[in-house]
């Protein structure tokens, strides 16, 4: 399914906000000219950091859910997501910087989706001024980065590549300026839907008990293939077929984006509309995975759906399809995995408000978080 709409006559298309506060448009990159950093979220990358991410994890449980009663699952995953995006992308670990970093990031995310007010005590102005906060930490932290940098300790992640290589199509170095509002692009992008998705499997989970149950035998059985203390590990995470699909399942449901757009290079006809060449289509996740041709039964919750052979091409879409699809998709699952694999074997839960109320618009945020009793399994 999708939405499409004529092309506004001057719209012109910015790769950062700064450009476009210049108002000075750049000419569109094609596929080719785009610079993704190599490797970094690829499979060949992700084996090392599986160990480290695992670490990470534990630590976040053993600080901020052990010992609590109630704590909001919702709030505490960004928290994690953004302590993992930090370190995995940015090369940075700081507990309470990134707890400062996670508070803006909040309200950044719920200002996406409000009425654009710019008045103070509005949402949309408490997002700005967040927003204006991470620019200034990442600009801080750039620069703290150079300094080691130029002291000769080597960094690995995306953000040192960003600063210290010059932009291929232009030959010069991404103004301080520019990196800030992509890092930033990028963070949110990196903790904001599979914070999204954690948080409705923490949700769905509590509501099915027998499917948590089933997530929690799988991942059990890891469990018992490992020495005490013995990290996970890239294979691990391959044999947890079951809890990905529950993964799966739940974003078919809850889609953590709704949509995203294309332009027609062509004129073409779907359903008897003529798009013409130009129009924006916006096509949406939400429709197309509870296509009942697609999926049968689509209200029914059934992971193992996905076992039943997959999907056919460009149905199940929460991550997109095609060249542009989301290039953070194994990162997403290393991570979901590696948190639902030590909170189901360490953790009960229930939810406090199981009719919390959802924002509608391009990504489902639970209004007042997910608070959920905790008992220890
Ligand atoms: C549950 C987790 C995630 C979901 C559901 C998701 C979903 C999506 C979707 C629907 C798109 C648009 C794809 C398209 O236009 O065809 C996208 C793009 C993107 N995602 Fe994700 N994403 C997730 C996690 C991540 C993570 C962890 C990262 C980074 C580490 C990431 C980075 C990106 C980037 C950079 C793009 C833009 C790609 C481009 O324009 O070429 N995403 N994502």
């Amino acid at each position: 399914m999708f939405l499409a709409w004529r092309p506004k006559s001057q719209q012109k298309i910015y790769r950062s906000s700064t450009e476009a506060e210049s108002a000075t448009p750049i000419p569109r990159q094609t596929e080719t000219q785009i610079v993704r950093a190599p490797n970094f979220l690829k499979p060949d990358a992700l084996v090392q950091y599986v160990g480290t991410m695992d670490t990470l994890v534990q630590e976040h449980l053993d600080r901020y859910w052990v010992g609590k009663q109630i704590v909001d699952a919702h709030k505490l995953s960004l928290h994690l997501l953004l302590t993992l995006a930090c370190r995995f992308l940015m090369g940075y670990q700081d507990h309470a910087r990134i707890e400062k970093l996670s508070d803006y990031m909040n309200s950044v995310m719920f200002a996406l989706d409000v009425i654009p007010l710019k008045i103070p005590g509005t949402c949309f102005y408490k997002g700005l001024k967040a927003a204006e906060s991470v620019r200034k930490e990442i600009r801080v932290l750039i620069k703290e980065k150079k300094v080691a940098m130029a002291s000769g300790v080597e960094m690995q992640d995306i953000f040192s590549f960003m600063i210290s290589r010059p932009d291929p199509s232009t030959g010069k170095f991404t103004p301080e300026d520019d990196i800030a509002d992509k890092m930033m692009g990028l963070l949110s992008a990196a903790f904001n839907s599979p914070c999204i998705n954690i948080t409705f499997i923490m949700k769905f989970l509590a509501e099915r008990p027998e499917i948590l149950q089933k997530v929690r035998d799988e991942q059990f059985e890891v469990a018992k293939s490992k020495n005490p203390g013995e990290p996970l590990n890239w294979a691990d995470i391959q044999k947890m077929k079951y809890s990905w699909n529950v993964a799966l399942e739940v974003m078919r449901h809850r889609p953590p984006v709704q949509g995203f757009f294309r332009e027609a290079t062509t004129d073409f006809t779907y359903e008897g509309y003529t798009i013409p060449k130009g129009w924006k289509v916006c096509w949406s996740v939400s429709s197309t995975n509870m296509d009942p041709e697609l999926f049968p039964e689509p209200e029914v919750f059934d992971p193992t759906r996905f076992d039943r052979g997959a999907p056919p091409p460009y149905s199940n879409v929460p991550f997109g399809s095609g060249p542009r699809s989301c290039p953070g998709k194994d990162y997403a699952r290393m991570q979901i995995l590696t948190f639902l694999h030590h909170v189901v074997t360490r953790f009960n839960w229930d939810l406090i408000n199981p009719d919390c109320k959802v924002l509608g618009g391009m990504n489902p945020i639970p209004i007042e978080g997910l608070p959920i009793r905790l008992h220890n399994y």
